[in-house]
Protein backbone atom coordinates (compact mmCIF):
# COMPACT_ATOMS: atom_id res chain seq x y z
CA UNK A 1 0.00 0.00 0.00
CA UNK A 2 1.03 3.63 -0.27
CA UNK A 3 2.22 5.45 2.73
CA UNK A 4 -0.89 5.49 5.15
CA UNK A 5 -2.31 9.47 4.99
CA UNK A 6 -5.76 10.52 6.43
CA UNK A 7 -8.17 11.17 3.93
CA UNK A 8 -11.60 11.34 3.68
CA UNK A 9 -13.74 10.96 0.67
CA UNK A 10 -17.57 11.67 0.01
CA UNK A 11 -19.93 8.58 -0.97
CA UNK A 12 -18.66 6.79 -3.58
CA UNK A 13 -20.27 4.32 -6.62
CA UNK A 14 -17.67 2.14 -8.46
CA UNK A 15 -19.96 0.74 -11.60
CA UNK A 16 -17.55 -2.45 -12.73
CA UNK A 17 -15.18 -4.34 -10.21
CA UNK A 18 -13.28 -6.10 -12.86
CA UNK A 19 -9.12 -5.77 -12.44
CA UNK A 20 -9.31 -2.00 -12.65
CA UNK A 21 -11.85 -1.38 -10.49
CA UNK A 22 -11.19 -3.87 -7.82
CA UNK A 23 -7.47 -2.25 -7.76
CA UNK A 24 -9.34 1.32 -7.16
CA UNK A 25 -11.33 -0.16 -4.42
CA UNK A 26 -7.93 -1.68 -2.48
CA UNK A 27 -6.77 1.87 -2.34
CA UNK A 28 -10.79 3.32 -1.03
CA UNK A 29 -10.46 0.17 1.84
CA UNK A 30 -6.64 1.10 2.76
CA UNK A 31 -6.32 1.73 6.22
CA UNK A 32 -6.78 5.76 7.15
CA UNK A 33 -9.54 6.47 4.15
CA UNK A 34 -12.33 7.21 5.26
CA UNK A 35 -15.09 7.21 3.14
CA UNK A 36 -18.49 8.59 4.58
CA UNK A 37 -21.21 7.31 3.31
CA UNK A 38 -19.43 4.32 2.25
CA UNK A 39 -18.99 2.76 -1.01
CA UNK A 40 -20.93 0.79 -3.56
CA UNK A 41 -19.70 -1.43 -5.89
CA UNK A 42 -21.86 -2.67 -9.21
CA UNK A 43 -20.94 -5.90 -11.35
CA UNK A 44 -22.75 -8.09 -13.44
CA UNK A 45 -22.21 -11.31 -11.90
CA UNK A 46 -23.45 -12.51 -8.22
CA UNK A 47 -20.34 -14.37 -7.52
CA UNK A 48 -18.53 -11.12 -7.88
CA UNK A 49 -20.23 -9.12 -5.81
CA UNK A 50 -20.99 -11.68 -2.96
CA UNK A 51 -17.30 -11.82 -2.43
CA UNK A 52 -17.19 -7.96 -2.63
CA UNK A 53 -20.45 -7.63 -0.14
CA UNK A 54 -17.30 -9.24 2.36
CA UNK A 55 -15.48 -6.61 2.57
CA UNK A 56 -16.26 -3.82 5.40
CA UNK A 57 -18.07 -0.38 4.15
CA UNK A 58 -18.36 -1.94 0.49
CA UNK A 59 -22.02 -2.72 -0.20
CA UNK A 60 -22.03 -4.67 -3.24
CA UNK A 61 -24.63 -4.63 -6.69
CA UNK A 62 -24.82 -7.06 -9.29
CA UNK A 63 -26.79 -6.23 -12.52
CA UNK A 64 -27.56 -9.42 -13.38
CA UNK A 65 -29.57 -10.44 -10.10
CA UNK A 66 -31.13 -6.67 -9.84
CA UNK A 67 -31.53 -4.53 -13.16
CA UNK A 68 -32.10 -0.98 -11.33
CA UNK A 69 -28.02 -2.09 -9.66
CA UNK A 70 -26.21 0.68 -10.97
CA UNK A 71 -29.30 3.71 -10.82
CA UNK A 72 -29.24 2.25 -6.72
CA UNK A 73 -25.53 2.18 -6.48
CA UNK A 74 -25.47 6.43 -7.88
CA UNK A 75 -28.54 7.27 -6.31
CA UNK A 76 -26.77 10.05 -3.41
CA UNK A 77 -23.21 9.25 -4.16
CA UNK A 78 -20.49 12.20 -4.58
CA UNK A 79 -18.43 10.56 -6.95
CA UNK A 80 -19.21 7.78 -9.54
CA UNK A 81 -16.43 6.22 -10.76
CA UNK A 82 -16.66 4.47 -14.59
CA UNK A 83 -14.87 1.15 -14.30
CA UNK A 84 -16.53 -0.96 -17.10
CA UNK A 85 -15.41 -1.81 -20.49
CA UNK A 86 -14.73 1.12 -23.00
CA UNK A 87 -17.68 0.29 -25.06
CA UNK A 88 -20.31 -0.65 -22.75
CA UNK A 89 -19.78 2.84 -21.19
CA UNK A 90 -22.29 4.65 -23.50
CA UNK A 91 -25.08 2.55 -22.17
CA UNK A 92 -24.37 2.49 -18.85
CA UNK A 93 -24.40 6.48 -19.11
CA UNK A 94 -28.21 6.24 -20.43
CA UNK A 95 -29.26 4.13 -17.69
CA UNK A 96 -27.51 6.83 -14.78
CA UNK A 97 -28.21 9.73 -16.05
CA UNK A 98 -31.73 10.32 -14.16
CA UNK A 99 -30.22 8.87 -11.14
CA UNK A 100 -26.99 11.07 -10.70
CA UNK A 101 -27.21 13.58 -7.82
CA UNK A 102 -26.54 16.86 -8.83
CA UNK A 103 -23.30 17.77 -8.77
CA UNK A 104 -21.69 14.35 -8.33
CA UNK A 105 -18.43 13.98 -10.08
CA UNK A 106 -18.63 11.16 -12.67
CA UNK A 107 -14.91 9.30 -13.17
CA UNK A 108 -14.08 7.78 -16.01
CA UNK A 109 -11.27 5.44 -16.10
CA UNK A 110 -12.03 3.79 -19.74
CA UNK A 111 -9.54 3.71 -22.19
CA UNK A 112 -10.54 5.80 -25.10
CA UNK A 113 -13.72 7.05 -24.23
CA UNK A 114 -13.61 10.89 -24.36
CA UNK A 115 -14.81 13.66 -22.55
CA UNK A 116 -17.41 14.76 -24.87
CA UNK A 117 -19.09 11.24 -25.22
CA UNK A 118 -19.48 11.53 -21.37
CA UNK A 119 -20.86 15.23 -21.07
CA UNK A 120 -22.95 14.59 -24.00
CA UNK A 121 -25.03 11.66 -22.24
CA UNK A 122 -25.16 12.61 -18.80
CA UNK A 123 -27.12 15.41 -16.99
CA UNK A 124 -25.26 19.39 -17.25
CA UNK A 125 -25.60 19.43 -13.26
CA UNK A 126 -22.72 16.44 -12.96
CA UNK A 127 -19.27 17.18 -13.14
CA UNK A 128 -16.93 14.63 -15.71
CA UNK A 129 -13.18 13.78 -15.03
CA UNK A 130 -11.22 11.06 -17.34
CA UNK A 131 -8.38 9.39 -15.60
CA UNK A 132 -6.24 6.88 -16.69
CA UNK A 133 -4.98 4.46 -13.79
CA UNK A 134 -3.11 1.31 -13.80
CA UNK A 135 -2.85 -1.78 -11.87
CA UNK A 136 -0.34 -1.39 -9.62
CA UNK A 137 -2.98 0.75 -7.77
CA UNK A 138 -3.47 -2.81 -6.03
CA UNK A 139 0.04 -2.69 -3.83
CA UNK A 140 -0.47 1.58 -3.49
CA UNK A 141 2.44 1.52 -6.78
CA UNK A 142 -0.67 2.88 -9.41
CA UNK A 143 0.24 6.34 -11.38
CA UNK A 144 -2.45 7.72 -12.20
CA UNK A 145 -3.30 10.21 -15.24
CA UNK A 146 -6.03 12.75 -14.73
CA UNK A 147 -7.57 15.14 -16.75
CA UNK A 148 -10.52 18.14 -16.20
CA UNK A 149 -14.01 17.57 -17.65
CA UNK A 150 -15.66 21.40 -19.16
CA UNK A 151 -17.71 21.64 -16.20
CA UNK A 152 -14.84 20.64 -13.35
CA UNK A 153 -13.68 22.80 -10.93
CA UNK A 154 -10.05 23.05 -9.54
CA UNK A 155 -12.13 21.50 -5.95
CA UNK A 156 -13.27 18.89 -8.08
CA UNK A 157 -10.01 18.29 -9.71
CA UNK A 158 -8.71 18.03 -6.12
CA UNK A 159 -11.07 15.89 -4.96
CA UNK A 160 -10.52 13.12 -7.78
CA UNK A 161 -6.45 13.50 -6.84
CA UNK A 162 -7.51 12.38 -3.68
CA UNK A 163 -9.39 9.45 -4.57
CA UNK A 164 -6.71 8.34 -7.17
CA UNK A 165 -3.99 9.42 -4.53
CA UNK A 166 -5.00 6.41 -2.00
CA UNK A 167 -3.44 3.69 -4.84
CA UNK A 168 -0.27 5.86 -5.57
CA UNK A 169 1.25 8.94 -7.39
CA UNK A 170 -1.38 11.20 -9.55
CA UNK A 171 -0.15 13.32 -12.18
CA UNK A 172 -2.62 16.03 -14.35
CA UNK A 173 -2.61 16.08 -18.10
CA UNK A 174 -4.79 17.99 -20.28
CA UNK A 175 -7.27 15.26 -22.10
CA UNK A 176 -5.49 15.73 -25.37
CA UNK A 177 -2.56 13.87 -24.20
CA UNK A 178 -4.13 11.03 -21.97
CA UNK A 179 -4.66 8.60 -25.21
CA UNK A 180 -0.49 9.10 -25.32
CA UNK A 181 -0.36 8.41 -21.24
CA UNK A 182 -2.02 5.11 -21.57
CA UNK A 183 0.10 3.77 -24.07
CA UNK A 184 2.91 4.48 -21.31
CA UNK A 185 1.41 3.85 -17.60
CA UNK A 186 -1.92 2.56 -18.34
CA UNK A 187 -0.56 -0.60 -20.46
CA UNK A 188 2.64 0.15 -19.10
CA UNK A 189 2.89 -2.97 -16.52
CA UNK A 190 1.66 -5.01 -19.14
CA UNK A 191 5.29 -4.36 -20.83
CA UNK A 192 7.10 -4.60 -17.85
CA UNK A 193 5.70 -8.80 -16.95
CA UNK A 194 6.06 -9.27 -20.75
CA UNK A 195 9.87 -8.79 -20.00
CA UNK A 196 9.41 -10.80 -16.66
CA UNK A 197 8.37 -13.94 -18.80
CA UNK A 198 10.73 -13.44 -21.31
CA UNK A 199 13.92 -13.67 -18.34
CA UNK A 200 11.81 -15.93 -16.40
CA UNK A 201 11.62 -18.41 -19.71
CA UNK A 202 15.45 -17.63 -20.52
CA UNK A 203 16.34 -18.36 -16.61
CA UNK A 204 14.35 -21.74 -17.09
CA UNK A 205 16.25 -22.88 -20.10
CA UNK A 206 19.78 -21.95 -18.37
CA UNK A 207 18.63 -24.93 -16.56
CA UNK A 208 16.93 -23.20 -12.85
CA UNK A 209 13.79 -23.93 -10.94
CA UNK A 210 10.93 -22.61 -11.94
CA UNK A 211 11.11 -21.11 -8.21
CA UNK A 212 14.67 -20.24 -8.70
CA UNK A 213 13.96 -18.17 -11.86
CA UNK A 214 10.81 -16.23 -10.08
CA UNK A 215 13.29 -15.43 -7.39
CA UNK A 216 16.39 -14.09 -9.55
CA UNK A 217 14.05 -12.38 -11.99
CA UNK A 218 11.45 -10.54 -10.20
CA UNK A 219 14.30 -9.61 -7.16
CA UNK A 220 16.03 -8.49 -10.57
CA UNK A 221 13.18 -6.29 -11.42
CA UNK A 222 12.66 -4.89 -7.79
CA UNK A 223 15.78 -3.95 -7.07
CA UNK A 224 16.66 -2.43 -10.16
CA UNK A 225 13.64 -0.26 -9.98
CA UNK A 226 13.92 0.54 -6.59
CA UNK A 227 17.84 1.65 -7.03
CA UNK A 228 16.55 3.73 -10.18
CA UNK A 229 14.39 5.71 -8.27
CA UNK A 230 16.12 5.90 -5.21
CA UNK A 231 19.50 7.08 -6.81
CA UNK A 232 17.27 9.28 -9.04
CA UNK A 233 20.06 8.47 -11.56
CA UNK A 234 19.62 8.37 -15.76
CA UNK A 235 18.86 4.66 -16.05
CA UNK A 236 21.64 4.68 -18.76
CA UNK A 237 24.19 5.22 -16.48
CA UNK A 238 22.57 2.84 -13.92
CA UNK A 239 23.37 0.43 -16.97
CA UNK A 240 26.76 1.55 -17.75
CA UNK A 241 27.79 0.66 -13.87
CA UNK A 242 26.68 -3.18 -15.15
CA UNK A 243 27.99 -3.48 -18.23
CA UNK A 244 31.90 -3.83 -17.52
CA UNK A 245 33.69 -3.10 -20.70
CA UNK A 246 34.21 -6.44 -22.77
CA UNK A 247 32.30 -8.09 -20.07
CA UNK A 248 29.40 -10.45 -20.27
CA UNK A 249 26.29 -8.06 -20.04
CA UNK A 250 27.97 -6.13 -22.73
CA UNK A 251 27.47 -9.31 -25.22
CA UNK A 252 23.90 -9.82 -23.43
CA UNK A 253 23.31 -5.70 -24.52
CA UNK A 254 24.49 -6.15 -27.93
CA UNK A 255 22.93 -9.11 -29.17
CA UNK A 256 19.21 -7.21 -27.47
CA UNK A 257 20.25 -3.91 -29.36
CA UNK A 258 19.41 -5.82 -32.56
CA UNK A 259 15.89 -5.50 -31.37
CA UNK A 260 16.05 -1.23 -31.41
CA UNK A 261 14.24 -1.31 -28.77
CA UNK A 262 13.37 2.10 -28.66
CA UNK A 263 12.19 1.97 -32.45
CA UNK A 264 10.02 -0.91 -31.00
CA UNK A 265 8.23 0.72 -28.10
CA UNK A 266 7.53 3.66 -30.25
CA UNK A 267 5.51 1.06 -32.35
CA UNK A 268 4.21 -0.49 -29.92
CA UNK A 269 2.53 2.61 -28.37
CA UNK A 270 1.32 4.04 -31.80
CA UNK A 271 -0.28 0.82 -32.05
CA UNK A 272 -1.89 1.48 -28.43
CA UNK A 273 -2.50 4.86 -29.24
CA UNK A 274 -4.92 3.93 -32.20
CA UNK A 275 -6.61 1.76 -30.43
CA UNK A 276 -7.55 4.29 -27.95
CA UNK A 277 -8.98 6.53 -30.84
CA UNK A 278 -10.99 3.55 -32.23
CA UNK A 279 -12.50 3.25 -29.01
CA UNK A 280 -13.17 6.94 -29.44
CA UNK A 281 -15.10 6.27 -32.26
CA UNK A 282 -17.12 3.47 -30.83
N1 LIG B 1 -7.04 -3.34 -16.68
C1 LIG B 1 -6.26 -2.25 -16.69
O1 LIG B 1 -5.01 -2.33 -16.50
C2 LIG B 1 -6.86 -0.92 -16.93
C3 LIG B 1 -8.17 -0.77 -17.32
N2 LIG B 1 -8.70 0.48 -17.52
C4 LIG B 1 -10.09 0.62 -17.91
O2 LIG B 1 -10.88 0.08 -16.87
C5 LIG B 1 -12.13 -0.39 -17.42
C6 LIG B 1 -12.36 -1.79 -16.91
O3 LIG B 1 -11.30 -2.61 -17.38
P1 LIG B 1 -10.95 -3.94 -16.63
O4 LIG B 1 -11.17 -3.78 -15.17
O5 LIG B 1 -9.64 -4.37 -17.14
O6 LIG B 1 -12.09 -4.88 -17.25
P2 LIG B 1 -12.83 -6.10 -16.58
O7 LIG B 1 -13.50 -6.86 -17.67
O8 LIG B 1 -11.88 -6.84 -15.70
O9 LIG B 1 -13.92 -5.40 -15.66
C7 LIG B 1 -15.15 -4.89 -16.12
C8 LIG B 1 -16.15 -5.16 -15.04
O10 LIG B 1 -17.38 -4.56 -15.37
C9 LIG B 1 -18.42 -5.44 -14.93
N3 LIG B 1 -19.65 -5.14 -15.66
C10 LIG B 1 -20.05 -5.56 -16.87
N4 LIG B 1 -21.24 -5.01 -17.18
C11 LIG B 1 -21.59 -4.21 -16.15
C12 LIG B 1 -22.69 -3.36 -15.88
N5 LIG B 1 -23.69 -3.20 -16.75
N6 LIG B 1 -22.71 -2.70 -14.72
C13 LIG B 1 -21.72 -2.82 -13.81
N7 LIG B 1 -20.65 -3.61 -14.01
C14 LIG B 1 -20.58 -4.30 -15.17
C15 LIG B 1 -17.87 -6.80 -15.25
O11 LIG B 1 -18.57 -7.81 -14.53
P3 LIG B 1 -18.45 -9.36 -14.94
O12 LIG B 1 -16.99 -9.72 -14.82
O13 LIG B 1 -19.29 -10.06 -13.96
O14 LIG B 1 -18.94 -9.43 -16.36
C16 LIG B 1 -16.41 -6.64 -14.83
O15 LIG B 1 -16.21 -6.94 -13.47
C17 LIG B 1 -12.01 -0.32 -18.93
O16 LIG B 1 -12.76 0.74 -19.42
C18 LIG B 1 -10.51 -0.12 -19.16
O17 LIG B 1 -10.27 0.66 -20.32
C19 LIG B 1 -7.98 1.61 -17.30
C20 LIG B 1 -6.69 1.52 -16.90
C21 LIG B 1 -5.99 0.26 -16.74
O1 LIG C 1 -5.75 -2.47 -22.39
C1 LIG C 1 -6.58 -1.59 -22.11
O2 LIG C 1 -7.40 -1.21 -22.98
C2 LIG C 1 -6.58 -0.97 -20.74
C3 LIG C 1 -6.25 0.49 -20.79
C4 LIG C 1 -4.84 0.62 -20.32
C5 LIG C 1 -4.57 -0.68 -19.73
N1 LIG C 1 -5.54 -1.53 -19.95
Amino acid sequence: MSDTKNVTLPTIAMLGAGSMGRAILSGLTAPGVTVSGGIRVTNRSKARAAELAGIPGVTAYATEHDGDANRLAVDGAELVIVAVKPGMVPDLLREIADSLTPGAIVVSVAAGVTITTFESLLPPSVVVVRSMPNTPAVVGKAVTGISPGNRSEPDDLALVRALFETVGEVVEVPESQLDALSTISGSGPAYVFLLVEALTAAAIEKGFTPEQARTLVNGTFLGASELLVASGEDPAELRRRVTSPNGTTERAIAVLSEADLPSLFTRATTAALTRAQELAAQ
